[in-house]
C-alpha cells in the first residue's frame, strides 16, 4: 500500500476500493500481456510497489522536517551556490523519468541553510509526479520561505525519457528552467554572476 493515500482517494474509484495495490500491479501485468504467475514477474507487483513509495516519497514529506533546523545565523551576505545537484523525476503526464542537474543559489540576509539541505529540499520535490516548470519554481519557493533571503536563483536542465524513448524521439535535446526571485529577478549583475558560475561548473550544458 503506498503510504499516500487518504480515505478519499482510496475510494475514489469504488470498483478497486477492496483490490490491494500489488493486485492492481498483477491486473496490468496481465493487461500487458504478460502472465503474472511466471518466475520472474511472481514478486515484481511488491518490488513495483516498493519502488514506487519510494520515487514519490515526496509527498510524505515536509521542507521543515528534511530543514532539521539547519538554518545558522550567518554574517555572509554574498551569493552561495550549490551547483551539479543530480535529480530524478517523474513527468506526470507519462510517469515516465526525467532527470538532470539542478543549480540553486541565493543571496543571504542574515541566515544560510545547511549545506546538504539544499538537495534535500530538490529531492522533496522532485519525488513526486511533475512537470519541470513546477519542480523550479516549488525549490526556489521552499528556500524563500524558510530563510527569506534576498533572492534566489534555480536553473534545471534535464532529460525527459517520455521524449526520447518514445513521442517525438528526440535524444539529445534538454529542457532548461529557472526560477529567479529577488536580487536575481532585480539586478541583472547578480543574476550574469550566477549564470556565468553555472556555466563553469563540471555538468551544466548551459
Ligand atoms: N511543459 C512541460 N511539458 C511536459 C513536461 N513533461 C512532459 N511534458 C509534455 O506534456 C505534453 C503532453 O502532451 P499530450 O499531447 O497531451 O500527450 P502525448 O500525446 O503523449 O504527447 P507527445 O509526447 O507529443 O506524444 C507533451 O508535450 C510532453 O512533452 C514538463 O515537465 N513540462
Ligand atoms: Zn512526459
Amino acid at each position: 500500500m503506498l503510504a499516500t493515500l487518504t480515505k478519499d482517494q482510496k475510494t475514489a474509484s469504488p470498483a478497486l476500493a477492496d483490490a490491494s495495490t500489488q493486485e492492481i500491479y498483477r491486473e496490468l501485468l496481465r493487461r500487458m500481456g504478460e502472465d503474472p504467475d511466471r518466475d520472474g514477474l511472481l514478486r515484481t507487483p511488491e518490488r513495483v510497489e516498493k519502488s514506487t513509495a519510494f520515487l514519490t516519497k515526496g509527498y510524505t514529506q515536509s521542507v521543515d522536517e528534511v530543514l532539521h533546523n539547519a538554518l545558522f545565523d550567518v554574517d555572509y551576505d554574498e551569493m552561495v551556490i550549490v551547483r551539479d545537484v543530480e535529480f530524478y523525476s517523474q513527468c506526470e503526464h507519462h510517469l515516465l523519468p526525467f532527470f538532470g542537474k539542478a543549480h540553486v543559489a541565493y543571496v543571504p540576509n542574515g541566515k544560510v541553510i545547511g549545506l546538504s539541505k539544499i538537495p534535500r529540499i530538490i529531492d522533496v520535490f522532485a519525488r513526486r509526479l511533475q512537470v519541470q516548470e513546477r519542480l523550479t519554481r516549488q525549490i526556489a519557493e521552499a528556500i524563500t520561505d524558510a530563510i527569506h533571503p534576498q533572492g534566489v536563483a534555480v536553473i534545471l536542465e534535464a532529460e525527459h525519457l517520455c521524449m526520447m524513448m518514445r513521442g517525438v524521439e528526440k535524444q539529445q535535446s534538454n529542457t532548461v528552467t529557472s526560477a529567479m526571485l529577488g536580487v536575481f529577478k532585480t539586478q541583472m549583475q547578480t543574476r550574469n554572476e550566477f549564470l556565468s558560475l553555472v556555466r563553469t561548473g563540471r555538468g551544466s550544458n548551459l
